[in-house]
């Protein structure tokens, strides 16, 4: 009996060396709820979709037994239970904790003495208790067009047609009134920060600022400054007063990125704010009351974080009431193809070209695994459009890289850039980038690298920006 669930399972992950789509990325990008459980109702098997529709991450999904999920709420009651039970079929339509309708069907599969080996439990019909959108026009159209009316087009250009996409949004649509507090997870450059701003615009705070923090890019020493503010004579020869963040964004969204990056110092003075609602500038004497949305993100794995004691775990509750998974966007080819033509699109109106891909670029770009998610292909479109070149060997490919070469840049701009420190600022930022791009976005590795701290790539970064933006180049 477990040899048999044992072998499922390793299955998946033989399919995977081989190099054809595993059944573990096939569950993965199943556009329906799944579960495939023991005959005590714990959860083998299960996927990120299934893990969105109640609002819990896929490795708790993964430690829970079916009971549980009923228990807590998340599933008015479990058909796979029954199914164990009555050792048949059975499908009915569920309620889940974010108020979906679910129809489910759960199939035991019993082995040759009548017994339950597995029980496999899926859903693909899905309706909410407000339908949100339209049928026959594209998600990503209907969504603009509401976010347009909601916040003067600040939020246009988000694209939404994989089904796990839609259903964030849909996620996003039901909190968005509430002010509860919401941790995104995703790989870098998945459009975490995309989401942050459309639950601002959606929700009553739209008219409210949106402030972001990057924790992995402030240093250290000043983040207490930034976050709350100082008052006169915080530190010496200081005489300034000055609002922080946290103050700033009053009546509208803080968005914490990279909240995994925040020193453990700081996590405890940070959850003191969030646990009071109130932040006393440095060198204050009273407080001062706060009424902001907080939505965290990460792209790091916070849980273990916690195990190791790197982040606090109080933090990590407070901070995690909403939890939402963005998928890889190899995960999502029909977003990719919606931004893949939204991308031209924009770039083409930029830059005042009219580029279009060939049959043959288009599914180069398919099936390309894009590891930096939206933010790569955005780069990666953006070349294409001003380069209006696509290379098919190496040789091409090299020549399209060294459009973006230091050389070639300087030899493009030399009568701008003449100040020594201008130089080093985009040839240090270029080599950032091209580190940060082989580390597949991640910062933190990418600063093992480079053996600086990571607050020093996003300071460069931004250096090399402001020079590029001060030259108009
Ligand atoms: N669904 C989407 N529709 C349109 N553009 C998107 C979408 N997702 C991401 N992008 C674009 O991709 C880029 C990266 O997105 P974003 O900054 O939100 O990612 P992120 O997950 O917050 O990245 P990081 O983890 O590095 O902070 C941005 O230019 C954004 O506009």
């Amino acid at each position: 009996m477990k040899y048999n669930c044992i072998g499922l399972i390793n299955l998946t992950k033989r399919n995977k060396k081989s190099g054809k789509r595993s059944i573990d990325e096939i569950i993965e990008e199943m556009p329906s709820t799944l579960f495939v459980t023991d005959p005590n109702g714990n959860i083998l098997i299960s996927n990120e979709f299934t893990a969105l529709t109640i609002g819990v991450q896929l490795e708790e999904l993964l430690k829970a037994n079916v009971q549980d999920l009923v228990k807590a709420g998340y599933y008015s009651h479990s058909i796979t239970m029954e199914a164990i039970q009555s050792k048949q079929k059975v499908s009915k339509n569920i309620d889940t904790s974010r108020g979906f309708h679910v129809f489910s069907t759960a199939i035991p599969i019993l082995d040759k003495d009548g017994e339950v080996q597995l029980v496999v439990t899926t859903s693909n019909e899905f309706k909410q208790e407000h339908t949100y959108f339209e049928a026959n026009v594209p998600v990503t159209q209907q969504i603009n067009k509401q976010l347009g009316e909601a916040g003067a087009g600040k939020g246009k250009g988000i694209v939404a047609e994989s089904l796990a996409m839609k259903q964030i949004i849909k996620v996003c649509n039901q909190i968005a009134s509430y002010d509860s507090k919401v941790l995104l997870y995703g790989e870098s450059g998945t459009g975490k920060e995309v989401i942050a701003k459309y639950i601002h615009l959606k929700s009553e705070k739209w008219k409210g600022p949106f402030i972001a923090i990057n924790c992995a890019a402030i240093a250290p020493a000043v983040f207490e400054y930034e976050l709350f503010g100082y008052e006169k004579g915080a530190f010496e020869g200081q005489a300034e007063v000055k609002a922080g963040m946290i103050e700033i964004a009053n009546d509208g969204v803080l968005f914490l990125d990279e909240i995994a990056d925040l020193p453990l110092e700081m996590q405890a003075k940070l959850l003191r704010v969030l646990e009071n609602n109130e932040v006393r500038r440095v060198g204050g004497i009273s407080n001062i009351p706060i009424n902001c949305r907080v939505i965290s993100a990460t792209n790091r794995d916070l849980w273990s974080l916690v195990k190791k004691g790197l982040f606090r775990e109080d933090l990590y509750y407070r901070i995690n009431v909403i939890p939402i998974h963005i998928p890889p966007l190899r995960n999502r080819k029909l977003d990719l193809v919606g931004l893949i033509s939204s991308f031209i699109a924009s770039f083409n109106q930029m830059y005042g070209k009219k580029y279009v891909l060939s049959a043959e670029e288009f599914d180069k770009m398919l099936s390309q695994p894009w590891h930096g998610n939206a933010r790569e292909l955005r780069n990666y479109v953006e070349r294409l459009v001003v380069t209006e070149y696509m290379g098919t060997s190496q040789e091409e490919e090299d020549d399209v890289a060294d459009w973006f070469t230091i050389d070639h840049f300087i030899e493009k701009n030399k009568d701008q850039l003449s100040a020594l420190k201008d130089f080093t600022a985009i040839a240090e930022g270029r080599y950032i980038k091209k580190v940060l791009k082989d580390c597949y976005g991640n910062g933190t590795e990418a600063a093992k690298k480079l053996s600086v701290d990571r607050s020093v790539i996003y300071r460069k970064l931004k250096k090399m920006e402001e020079v590029l933006d001060s030259k108009t180049l």
